[in-house]
């Protein structure tokens, strides 16, 4: 009952960092309240349906794991979970790619956070969500993606390197951002702030598809731009030029939606205000389920 609890929870989180994520308005080129960025296939109400279906995704993912290390059969397990996940995500979506990579992100540190029984411990949340990454899965399919392609031609790190270096966008950029720019700015300006900072160091496969080098290039400069002039009227402008030159930061909004849940669920932002600074690393949590 009590590991049933738990990876309710986790799943609940889960689902819960997407919306959060894909509300968080104005993101330039993403879906968000205000438009659907550069994405003709996407609205927000197919986000959010596709984040709904995943609870039972991440909820298995938890399952999996709890108190258990990871083996290369858990490994080969999860695979098949998140392939059976990416399907659910393409029928309750029309066959548009909604979340492929949070199902692996987010599904990683779900396993992560379950192998522990619910305790976040940072950076070990991303250590043992690279353990898991890192073991071999027989059953990958071997066909050709977007993000495959792109690595190839440009010969840059994509999502699975991403969790098998233990997540060192979110380490160094995004969660110290959200920390310290959450302690002088509004909640929504400091996640827009960690969307900016990923954007800026991330090399978005998703990016590098729809806009080559030049795409990725422009994207990451006038991101930085409005990172040292930051405004709401500032983010607006750049969602313009990204929609504009159709370019799409996905990859940096699913490593957003694993920041704010790994934030939600640790309590981290809850403690590091009270005590009235930053705590990254020595804060612990289990959380009450
Ligand atoms: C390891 C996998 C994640 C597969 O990775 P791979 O690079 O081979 O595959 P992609 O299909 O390209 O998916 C990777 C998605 O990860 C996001 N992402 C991109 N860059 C990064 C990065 N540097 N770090 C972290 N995450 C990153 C991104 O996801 C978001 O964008 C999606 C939209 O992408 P795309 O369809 O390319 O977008 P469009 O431009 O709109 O496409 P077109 O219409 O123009 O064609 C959206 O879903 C966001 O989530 C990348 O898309 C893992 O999935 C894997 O192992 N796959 C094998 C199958 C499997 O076993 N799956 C289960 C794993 S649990
Ligand atoms: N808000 C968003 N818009 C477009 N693609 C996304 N992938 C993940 N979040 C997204």
């Amino acid at each position: 009952m009590k590991q049933h609890l738990i990876c309710k929870r986790i799943a609940d989180e889960a689902v819960a960092a997407l919306i959060e994520e894909v509300q968080l308005t104005p993101k330039p080129g993403l879906v968000d309240t205000e438009n659907n960025g550069a994405h003709n296939d996407l609205s927000i109400s197919k986000m959010q349906n596709s984040a709904h279906s995943l609870h039972n995704t991440f909820y298995q993912m938890a399952m999996l794991s709890f108190n258990r290390q990871p083996t290369v059969e858990i490994r080969e397990q999860f695979g098949a979970i998140g392939r059976n996940g990416e399907k659910e995500m393409f029928a309750v979506t029309e066959n548009s790619n909604t979340h492929k990579g949070a199902i692996w992100s987010i599904g990683l540190l779900c396993s992560a956070i379950a192998r522990r029984q619910g305790e976040v411990l940072f950076p070990q949340v991303f250590t043992d969500a690279a353990e898991l990454a890192n073991l071999p899965d027989q059953y990958i399919p071997k066909s050709k993606t977007n993000g495959s392609k792109v690595k190839e031609n440009y010969g840059i790190p994509g999502a699975r390197e991403e969790a098998q270096q233990a997540f060192p966008h979110i380490q160094k950029y995004s969660l110290p951002t959200f920390l310290q720019a959450a302690q002088i700015m509004s909640l929504r300006e400091a996640k827009l702030s960690a969307l900016l900072v990923l954007i800026v160091n991330l090399n978005d496969t998703c990016l590098l598809h729809r806009g080559g080098l030049d795409g990725l290039m422009f994207a990451k400069r006038e991101a930085k731009k409005l990172l040292s002039n930051f405004s709401i009227s500032n983010l607006k402008k750049l969602d313009d030029m990204y929609i504009k030159r159709w370019l799409s930061p996905g990859g940096s909004a699913d490593l957003l939606a694993a920041t704010l849940f790994v934030i939600n669920i640790s309590g981290i932002m809850k403690r590091g205000v009270q005590h009235g600074k930053v705590e990254l690393h020595v804060s612990s949590k289990s959380f009450d389920y």
